[in-house]
């Protein structure tokens, strides 16, 4: 016995060799990243469970709502080994992984993420900007969908806006920043986060998880959007898909 042994011990390893994960998909039934700069190409999807906001409108409760949902059905502890050697089964470059907050778990990312790139995959992170990046994610083949939550998520500003991430995000040249926006009155809210922290490039994204719901909201902003020269992003996978989970 050493000095190295214990709960608190473990629990480090345990956070460098393991990941709790909602769900995998894209293997049985393929997809595309249905967001963001990569919209439309084939992706394998890692969520992983458990988020630090609540968002009102989040789409993914059943990775974190533990009133809502059943942590014992929800999530599932998986070695990080056991998800490269499934993602280097498919044909397939693009490996997304996201929550959930993803960077939670971030020591065992830094292993996934290593072992993906050796063999041969891409990365995209979703990641909600709240928490700084490990410098050895910020690395070739590796890049953030950061989606900075505005006050229509309901969450407290001093929780979702994490300055320090967000201008670390910023100048790493690896992120995107991607904002589900209601109204065209947030785009000034949107402005004003983008001129704080120097945010670019701007991607904004309806929110909606039907396909009527989007077209209307894409209806409503577009032209302001456009006027701004930012970047517009569809939800392609509700388009495609409905709300089916898993693609
Ligand atoms: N196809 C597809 N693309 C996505 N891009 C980001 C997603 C997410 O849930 O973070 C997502 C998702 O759930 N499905
Ligand atoms: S940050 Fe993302 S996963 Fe977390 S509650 Fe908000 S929308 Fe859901
Ligand atoms: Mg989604």
């Amino acid at each position: 016995m050493t000095a190295m042994t214990g709960s608190s011990a473990q629990a480090g390893v345990d956070r460098e060799f393991w990941l709790i994960v909602s769900e995998v998909f894209g293997d049985t039934k393929p997809t595309f990243q249905g967001e963001g700069p990569s919209t439309g190409v084939p992706a394998l999807f890692i969520r992983l469970a458990q988020c630090n906001l609540t968002c009102s409108w989040c789409d993914t409760k059943y990775t974190w709502d533990w009133k809502r949902y059943d942590i014992a059905k929800e999530t599932h502890r998986r070695s990080v080994e056991e998800l490269i050697a499934w993602a280097l089964a498919y044909d397939v470059e693009l490996v997304v992984i996201s929550g959930g907050e993803p960077l939670l778990q971030q020591r065992a990312l830094v292993r996934l993420v290593r072992g993906l790139r050796e063999g041969g995959k891409r990365v995209e992170f979703e990641t909600n900007g709240t928490v700084l990046p490990d410098s050895s994610l910020l690395v070739d083949g590796v890049h953030f969908n950061v989606s900075p939550k505005l006050a229509n998520s309901g969450v407290a500003e001093a929780k979702r806006i994490v300055p320090a991430a967000l201008e670390a995000f910023a100048s790493s040249g690896r992120a995107v920043f991607k904002f589900v926006t209601r109204s065209v009155a947030e785009l000034d809210e949107i402005q004003q986060l983008v001129d704080d922290y120097g945010l670019a490039p701007v991607y904004v994204m309806p929110e909606g998880t039907t396909p009527e719901g989007l077209i209307e909201t894409t209806r409503v902003l577009a032209d302001a959007v456009a006027a701004r020269r930012w970047h517009f992003t569809q939800r392609l996978h509700v388009l495609a898909f409905a709300e089916a989970r898993g693609r």
